[in-house]
Parts: C-alpha cells; sequence; structure tokens
C-alpha cells in the first residue's frame, strides 16, 4: 500500500475561452469566463478539444451490436439516447467544484454565465452533502482541463455529471471507512471527498498506468493536510475482500464495463470487434468484484455497483446473480428523496426487473448512461 507522495512537473499553460453549443449543432456560441479565462490553468485548448470530438468517427460494429441488444432491452429509449451519444458536441459536462481549492470567483463567473447547481444549496435540509458544489448548464458548455501545477490544487473537476449518483448513493458520513475497488482516474473518491471526511478513503486500480493517473488525480485535488486519510493500492479489487474482510463501513465498486458511450468510439473497427469478443467476460468479473466488496464490508455496512453501460447483463443480471448466490446480502433501494430531487436533471429509465436505477441520455440532459444499485451486508 502506498501513502500519498505528491511530485512535481512542469507545466504549459495557454489562455482559453469556453464553446457553447446547443443539440441542434446550431452556430456555437463562444464566451469568456473572466477568471477561469484569466485564471490559465488550462490544459488542451477547448476548440481543440471540441474539434477531435466532432471528428471521432463512429465504430459500425460496436453501433450494430449495441442496437441490437439496446433495442431489445431499452425499446425506444435506445432512440433517444442513442442519438445523443453519436453526437458528442451535445455532450452536457459537469463543473465538480474543490472545496479544497479557492473556487469563490469560479463558482461567482459559472453562475453568471448560466451555470446552476445540480443538487440543493449546501444549507438545505434536503441537502445530500455539506460541500458538494456541482454546477451545471443547460446547454453544452464545456471548461477547459486545468493543468497540474505543483504545489496548487486545481478548482473544479470536469465529469458527466450522473457519476455523482453512486457516490450520493453511498452517503458517506465523517469518520467512516470507505474503499473505492475501481478507483482511476478517480473522479469518484474526489467526489466523495467532496461530501464528508471519512476517516480512510481507500483507492485501489489495477492497471499499472491508470493507478499512476489515479495518484496524479489525487495529488492535484487533495491537499497533503489530507495524505493520511488516503490509501492507495495497485492490486486486483478481487484480492482485496479476503486481505482486508470487514474493514470497512462503505465500499463503491464503479465496475470495468461496456463504455457504450466511449465504445462507440472505439479508435478503428478492430479495437471495436476486441472489445466485443472480451464483453462476455465483463459480468464474471463484475461479480467476483462485488464478492470481493462484500467480504471487505462490515456486516451491516453498504456496498454501491455502478456501471456506465446500458447493458443488463452487466447490470441487473449481475446483482441478482449475486443475490441468488449469496446468503446474509439485500438489496438496498436508494432514496426515494435522492432520486425524486435528481429526476428534474436525470431521465430515469423504468427497468424491468426492477433492480437498482439507470440513467439515460436525452437530448437536453445528455448525462449517463450510469446504471446504480446498492447492497448491504447482513451478516
Ligand atoms: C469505470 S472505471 C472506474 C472509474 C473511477 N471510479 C472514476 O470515477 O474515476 C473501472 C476501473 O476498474 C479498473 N479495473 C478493471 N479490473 C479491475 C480489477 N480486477 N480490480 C481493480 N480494478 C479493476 C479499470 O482499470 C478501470 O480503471
Amino acid at each position: 500500500m502506498l501513502s500519498l507522495k505528491w511530485f512535481s512537473k512542469t507545466n504549459v499553460f495557454t489562455g482559453c475561452c469556453c464553446i457553447i453549443k446547443g443539440c441542434s449543432g446550431s452556430v456555437p456560441v463562444s464566451f469568456q469566463l473572466n477568471r477561469i479565462s484569466r485564471g490559465l490553468h488550462t490544459g488542451l485548448c477547448v476548440q481543440e478539444e471540441t474539434r477531435r470530438r466532432t471528428e471521432r468517427k463512429v465504430c459500425e460494429s460496436v453501433l450494430q451490436h449495441f442496437n441490437t441488444q439496446y433495442t431489445e432491452e431499452l425499446g425506444e429509449l435506445w432512440l433517444s439516447s442513442r442519438e445523443v451519444l453519436l453526437n458528442p458536441q451535445c455532450w452536457q459536462y459537469g463543473v465538480l467544484l474543490n472545496r479544497f481549492s479557492d473556487h469563490v470567483d469560479i463558482e461567482a463567473d459559472l453562475k453568471s454565465s448560466g451555470y446552476y447547481s445540480l443538487l440543493s444549496p449546501p444549507d438545505s435540509p434536503f441537502s445530500r452533502s455539506q460541500h458538494l458544489q456541482c454546477l451545471v448548464h443547460k446547454e453544452a458548455a464545456r471548461l477547459p482541463k486545468q493543468r497540474h501545477r505543483d504545489g496548487w490544487l486545481k478548482q473544479y473537476y470536469l465529469l458527466n455529471a450522473a457519476s455523482l449518483l453512486p457516490v450520493l448513493a453511498l452517503a458517506v458520513r465523517d469518520g467512516e471507512k470507505v474503499l473505492d475497488l475501481c478507483s482511476a482516474p478517480g473522479g469518484k473518491a474526489f467526489a466523495v471527498l467532496q461530501t464528508a471526511n471519512p476517516a480512510l478513503l481507500h483507492c485501489n486500480e489495477v492497471d499499472k498506468s491508470r493507478y499512476m493517473w489515479l495518484m496524479k488525480t489525487l495529488q492535484s485535488y487533495v491537499p497533503r493536510a489530507l495524505g493520511d486519510t488516503l490509501s492507495v493500492t495497485n492490486e486486483d479489487g478481487r484480492d482485496i475482500g479476503n486481505q482486508k474482510p470487514g474493514m470497512f463501513d462503505k465500499v463503491l465498486v464503479d465496475a470495468p464495463c461496456s463504455n457504450d458511450r466511449s465504445w462507440l468510439f472505439s479508435a478503428g473497427a478492430q479495437q471495436g470487434e476486441l472489445r466485443l469478443r472480451e464483453r462476455s467476460k465483463l459480468p464474471q468479473l463484475q461479480k467476483q468484484l462485488l464478492c470481493s466488496a462484500l467480504a471487505a464490508v462490515r456486516p451491516g455496512g453498504l456496498v454501491v455497483y455502478s456501471t456506465c453501460t446500458f447493458s443488463r447483463a452487466e447490470n441487473q443480471a449481475v446483482m441478482e446473480a449475486l443475490l441468488s448466490s449469496s446468503q446474509g446480502v439485500e438489496l438496498v433501494e436508494l432514496e426515494e428523496e435522492l432520486i425524486g430531487s435528481l429526476s428534474a436533471h436525470f431521465k430515469f429509465a423504468r427497468l424491468q426487473p426492477p433492480v437498482g436505477h439507470l440513467v439515460v441520455p436525452e437530448q437536453g440532459r445528455t448525462w449517463g448512461p450510469m446504471y446504480v444499485c446498492g447492497l448491504r451486508r447482513r451478516s
């Protein structure tokens, strides 16, 4: 296990502006956010990123495969979601503010540019967390990414806002011990730290290069003072349940899955076909990771499972198989209040069987796909 060591890197910075583009494909509107563009901690120019996204080619074999499977599983919903997934220019991005950084100016700029909070204000009785602040825009606005600068904390993390659903479902409380079993690149680990002050957040990632990426994320967003709270390992998550039985209050399994959004733009037919061939192995891996998570959580503790695919085989079927083969495990319904408050922002599919929740993208609310389901270990 590694505790975090912060390392330095040379940084380049360029000024930049943001692009707003409607789903209709209308003329792009660019605007400048005063302090963001003045802050100049940007990475790739947003226009460059937008151009790259526009130029990405759809992988026909993956599209055909999804058409067959998801028409059967989702019917009409697949048609509306497909329209969004195939048009990267209409994708929205959530801006998750970093409570450990000084972001007051940026928050004010964003709000004056039409951004609003995804969740209730932090002081509301309905707020899920004291600190988590995610701003969204009804258009496909895209901020520049900020570059890593040694000794400086990035002010925001860009994400698909539906990624917050598993973190909110985990509902971490101050002082809890939390395991993020499949953690890289670290978006949800970062989000967990925005919601509470856990006694321990243990992040694990099996892939070496993604593990390095995870370390970099944590270094860029989390103050050194929290170093003792965090631990990071580069192991197969399937082994962690045996290594740390019953050690955690909560475990997040943000599982490796058919990442529908990105698979549709696989780099070439070969990569697409390889992914489709390997796809049938995913449910087995997902079940093994869940078993490990259930071993790592204490009796009475909560495991949240999430994926970013529509696939029934990787979502409800995994949960059902697990529930039927494991004793002392029960399904946990996500709080109605949480689903209700997010329904204004997210489109939820009606699942059959009704196990877990699935956010599906639609025009104007392009968040998802994101499947979330909770399990409690009884004994
Ligand atoms: C969906 S991604 C996680 C995204 C991450 N939670 C976030 O929010 O940034 C799934 C991750 O699981 C990792 N993974 C795949 N197999 C694994 C295993 N056996 N044990 C642990 N991690 C694994 C993948 O390399 C990938 O980084």
